[in-house]
């Protein structure tokens, strides 16, 4: 097997010069989250994608969907629908807000009802689906947020890259990891500390609830932060390097590539 490789499109939590949100591009054709950093594809890598993977309905994870259909909608006539992967209460929020040809024209029926460029394919917890032409293993995670949400977790030859989606505290999480080779965790922390209330309502992580995670983790595993706010990484990167002096934290930035090993 060749090592999966992961190329950050976006890692942000909102929008700003430079910031683009989540969306992780798994070798050529599979994207996980379709943030605003699907916008820097080529058409051409664009049109590569044959499954995305959503971890909620949250409009800074999936708007790069509609958006990526109709660019390549003529391109890919002739090919299998894109799969957009998701749980059925994402899927059922897609639906009804927005492909209602309202907000955005029905892509689940375009060009062609029977030939669409999208399908949208329920997904549940604990499932492990094999995606694109590498037959790569993801694995459904839980995790805890404002709206239905999950995680991936993707084999590498090694051990495992784990994306925690948008979540707050998830003790669910760790015993789904229990026991299990990690090669990196893309953990989100959206919020400084002095947002800490924020981060609670918001069910996010702040510096204080990640650190408390972190504890579960075995030593080894490469540590990537993501989702955190524009213009609040150096609070947060302050407070962890204080909270948790002796864990080598990695700030992740979109254009960074890395391989599963
Ligand atoms: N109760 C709240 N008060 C203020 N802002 C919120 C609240 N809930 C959610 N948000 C913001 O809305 C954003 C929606 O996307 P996120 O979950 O990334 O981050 C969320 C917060 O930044």
């Amino acid at each position: 097997m060749i090592a999966p490789s992961v190329r950050v499109l976006g890692c942000s939590g909102s929008i700003a010069k430079g910031n683009r949100t989540t969306a992780f591009l798994l070798d050529n054709d599979i994207l996980i989250d379709a943030g605003t950093g699907v916008g820097d594809l080529t058409l051409e890598e664009m049109s590569q994608i044959d499954h995305i993977v959503l971890s909620h309905s949250h409009l800074d994870h999936v708007l790069g969907v509609p958006l990526l259909a109709d660019s390549v909608m003529r391109r890919r006539r002739g090919r299998p629908p894109i799969r957009v992967l998701a749980l059925e209460a994402t899927l059922d929020v897609l639906r009804r807000h927005l492909f209602n040809d309202q907000l955005w024209p029905d892509f689940t029926k375009l060009p062609q009802p029977d030939a669409p460029v999208l399908e949208l394919v329920p997904v549940r917890l604990g499932d492990v689906l094999t995606l694109g032409q590498q037959q790569r293993k993801l694995e459904v995670l839980p995790a805890l947020h404002s709206v239905p949400a999950i995680g991936t977790a993707v084999e590498g030859l090694r051990g495992w890259w784990v994306y925690t989606g948008d979540t707050g505290p998830n003790p669910m999480l760790w015993e789904c990891l229990r026991g299990r080779p990690l090669s990196h965790l893309t953990i989100e922390v959206a919020f400084p500390e002095s947002e800490h209330a924020l981060a609670g309502a918001s069910l996010h992580h702040c510096p204080s609830t990640l650190a408390s995670e972190l504890r579960h983790l075995p030593p080894g595993v490469h540590v990537q932060l993501t989702h955190v706010k524009p213009g609040d990484m150096t609070a947060v990167r302050s407070d962890l390097a204080k909270r948790l002096p002796d864990t080598v934290l990695h700030a992740l930035r979109a254009g960074q590539r890395f391989l599963i090993d």
